[in-house]
């Protein structure tokens, strides 16, 4: 896709709505709010115009238009909006004026963004953020994705990787200056210091895992015998009629999911068909698939109900034991929560459970990595900052030391796309929705 193409795209949702936000980015933009406004309001003010059809002068709408020049816009390139009414109609036809002129053709999902990052608006880090805090369902996720937004991951990733230069160059300066390859004892003595610290500091945001966790949910897996009653407490967990609930032993077979937000936090339920051995190959399809769930879950409910479970509970991380159906009058003593989804007995303590269990694996948005792909690169950096300081330490090879930390440099640089990073792009921009 040519990237000096002036690019267009609806940025507002896709159904009939009040107002529908048209936009409009390259260096056609200014040509393009002429054409079809009349005249270009001053940079960053709306103004009401009637747009016409370029070339009949039929009137399309009634809108309010804005002009961004760049490089003060989002993308960093000349920028227009058009607000219109938001039918259908109107939207077709002025999305079909645009298309009508040269060098204007609709924007790939994530172009805008693409556009931003290119034109070094944003670092990659803040892409990331950007397309987090468009996914946030819940508080604290829109909390950490607006932190990663403003920079925080990013402007970390940079003081890091201008340590290990400045390291770098010092290490670079002793191979030239000494001959016998020996560093002087005091300069030795910094360089360690300072690629200690940098391991130290990197180590330290390795530890908390809570942002990638965060990022995804905390998942809670509901498994037990049939008929336990999962399917009745995915159903008052998520407060709709979700999951088919039936006396028939053996009613849930597909993996169903509820996405949920409990004080905030982002916890995905999980029903799943019940554990026992069957002669159906698509109930053992469905038994094969929550053993495998449960055993990746971050906690599993074990509902036992009033009569005992005749299966062993499955293989899990953590596990807790609910005693479902306490209206039976028959409540267990083996469990950890007594519940009755009937009457909502014992619902209040299981869902305060839940809470806390979340609150203590996902933590306060306080964790700076939220990704796998931050975590692989600064594991990577991490590595050669250690085989970078231990060469030194036992006086090996000055070229090698060097070269590892120029490995962590680049390792770190990855994390704000200050070095190539091609593979990851498209994968990235392509998550975004069209006209972001
Ligand atoms: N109508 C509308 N709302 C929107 C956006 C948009 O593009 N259009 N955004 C986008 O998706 C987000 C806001 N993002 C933006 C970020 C920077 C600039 C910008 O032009 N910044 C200039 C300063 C402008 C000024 O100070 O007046 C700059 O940083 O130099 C614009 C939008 C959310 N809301
Ligand atoms: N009395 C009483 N009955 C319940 C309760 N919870 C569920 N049931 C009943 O138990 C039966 C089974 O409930 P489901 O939620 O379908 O059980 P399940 O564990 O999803 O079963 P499978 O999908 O077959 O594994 C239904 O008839 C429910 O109405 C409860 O708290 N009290
Ligand atoms: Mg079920």
């Amino acid at each position: 896709m040519r990237s000096d193409d002036t690019i267009f795209a609806t940025a507002s949702g896709h159904g009939r709505a009040a107002v529908c936000i048209i936009r409009i980015s390259g260096p056609e933009s200014r040509t393009i709010l002429e054409s079809l406004g009349g005249s270009v309001p001053e940079p960053r003010h709306a103004a009401v115009r009637i747009l016409r059809e370029p070339q009949t002068g039929e009137p399309l709408d009634q809108a309010l238009v804005l002009w961004m020049p760049g490089p003060r816009s989002f993308t960093g390139e000349d920028q227009a909006e058009l607000h219109i009414h938001g039918g259908l109609a109107t939207r077709s036809a002025v999305l079909k004026a645009l298309g009508a002129i040269p060098h204007c053709r609709p924007a790939e999902a994530g172009e805008f963004t693409r556009r931003a990052f290119l034109n070094g608006r944003m670092d990659l880090s803040q892409v990331e953020g950007l397309a987090d805090v468009i996914d946030a369902e819940t508080e604290a996720q829109r909390r950490q994705a607006m932190l990663q937004l403003e920079g925080r991951l990013g402007n970390a990733a940079e003081r890091w990787r201008e340590g290990i230069l400045q390291a770098l160059a010092l290490l670079e300066a002793s191979l030239d200056f000494s001959d016998e390859g020996d560093v002087p004892e005091d300069l030795e003595a910094d360089i360690l210091g300072r690629l200690d610290d940098l391991r130290a500091e990197i180590g330290q945001a390795l530890a908390n895992r809570s942002g990638e966790r965060l990022r995804e949910g905390f998942t809670v897996v509901l498994a037990g015998p049939p008929n336990a009653g999962k399917s009745t407490l995915l159903n008052a967990l998520a407060r709709r009629d979700v999951a088919i609930v039936s006396p028939i032993a053996g009613t849930t077979r597909d993996v169903i999911e509820v996405h949920c937000d409990l004080g905030g936090l982002p916890v995905v339920i999980v029903d799943t068909a019940g554990l026992r051995e069957s002669g159906d190959v698509i109930e053992q399809e469905g038994v094969s698939r929550a053993r495998a769930r449960a055993q990746n879950a971050d906690l599993v409910l074990w509902l036992i109900p009033p009569e005992g479970a005749e299966t062993d509970a499955p293989q899990a991380r953590r596990l807790l034991r609910i005693g479902t159906k306490a209206d039976l009058n028959r409540k267990r003593h083996d469990c950890d929560v007594s519940i009755s989804a009937s009457t909502g007995e014992g619902l209040p303590q299981l869902i305060a459970a839940l809470e806390h269990e979340a609150e203590a694996a996902l933590g306060q948005g306080d964790a700076i990595l939220t990704r796998e792909r931050h975590r692989k690169a600064l594991e990577r950096a991490h590595h050669s900052l250690e085989a970078g300081r231990t060469l030194l330490a036992t006086h090996g090879p000055l070229e090698l030391a060097a070269e590892e930390v120029r490995l962590a440099a680049r390792a770190v640089g990855e994390i704000t796309g200050r070095v190539d990073v091609e593979d990851v792009l498209d994968r990235l921009f392509s998550s975004f929705c069209i006209g972001k």
